[in-house]
């Protein structure tokens, strides 16, 4: 386990250091870096005739917030499902800390220390929060048989899960709710479990599913406090993303998948600007919500092409 970083000077730490890592950094796909957490080879998934995933190399930085992004269809989630265990890719390999990890069950993924979230199942929704908490350290506890015959040692995991479950709620701010149904939870508080529950596995990397699907806007700050809180003690966050909004204020770099590749990586303020990210957008649906600025900009281009088309025709 890390230790717990807090505070202003810690928090500008990090993030100076991830922008410093960063700012001369090659855009190709597969750039190396300095510090990997995550190096992946050749990952290849196909279902049927279709190539869902095909991951020539990455790699992700230790210590840093990286998102993942790309239009619909793109690959994002089915890779994360190959890396975390929970889908079985068709070739490749990948280390997380140096260890190969191809063929890894999921829970065994997590009890090394890379987790990933998961939107609430209907199961999960009729537990409630302290349960799914707790649900969340399932594989960390003595599942050994010898272990479970020692009832005192059993009993000091259990009450060590609850206590560390407690000490969640209540960073997350869902103490108060540990008795209600995960179901009963509003969009961005169901997000704040989800999180809360990966953390219970004590991670090291931490891989969120569209952290912000769903997330009223009065939650936002906080989901975006949450994550870089990640940061901050120490972990590494990857995330997948359709809120540029939220990648640009939070992510350190920036790695783009289309038909199952990665296409690009930057910087987030620049990515967008990328040729190889717009055509990407430009040839699927464009369902990355725009921000207000891209909003101006392409009102001001659809403007300058109306009077470009007024003016020819004037002309005639
Ligand atoms: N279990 C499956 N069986 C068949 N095809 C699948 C399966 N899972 C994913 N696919 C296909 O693989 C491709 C990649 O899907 P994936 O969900 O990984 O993309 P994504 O980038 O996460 O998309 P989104 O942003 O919309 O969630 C899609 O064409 C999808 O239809």
């Amino acid at each position: 386990m890390h230790a717990e970083t807090t505070g202003a000077t810690a928090a500008i730490d990090r993030r100076a250091a991830a922008e410093a890592v960063f700012k001369d950094m090659a855009r190709d796909p597969g750039v190396p870096k300095p510090d990997p957490i995550l190096v992946v080879d050749d990952v290849v998934r196909r279902f049927g005739g279709l190539t869902a995933v095909d991951v020539k190399h990455v790699e992700v930085q230790r210590g840093s917030i990286t998102a993942l992004i790309g239009p619909n269809g793109a690959g994002k989630t089915t890779f994360f499902n190959q890396l975390t265990g929970f889908d079985t890719a068709d070739s490749g390999t990948w280390t997380f800390n140096g260890k190969p990890m191809n063929g890894v069950p999921a829970h065994k993924v997590a009890r090394r220390g890379m987790v990933r979230t998961f939107q609430l199942t209907k199961a999960l929704s009729r537990l409630t929060v302290l349960e799914n908490m707790r649900l969340g350290a399932q594989h960390q506890k003595g599942e050994n048989f010898w272990r479970a015959l020692i009832p005192g040692a059993w009993r000091r995991q259990e009450a060590e899960i609850t206590e560390r479950a407690e000490e969640l709620l209540a960073r997350f701010k869902l103490d108060a709710k540990r008795g209600d149904f995960a179901g009963s939870l509003s969009g961005g508080q169901r997000k704040l479990l989800e999180m809360a529950r990966a953390l219970m596995v004590q991670p090291e990397l931490v891989m969120l599913d569209e952290p912000m699907a769903g997330v009223n806007p009065a939650l936002t700050q906080s989901l975006l406090g949450h994550v870089k809180d990640l940061r901050e003690q120490g972990m590494t966050v990857l995330f997948v993303e359709h809120d540029m909004d939220m990648v640009r204020d939070i992510s350190d770099w920036v790695i783009v998948m289309a038909q199952g590749t990665v296409i690009a990586e930057g910087p987030p303020s620049t990515i967008m600007s990328d040729e190889r990210v717009i055509d990407a957008y430009l040839g699927a649906h464009h369902d990355a919500p725009l921000s207000e600025s891209e909003l101006e900009a392409q009102l001001q281009d659809a403007e300058a092409a109306l009077e470009a088309e007024i003016e020819e025709e004037t002309q005639k």
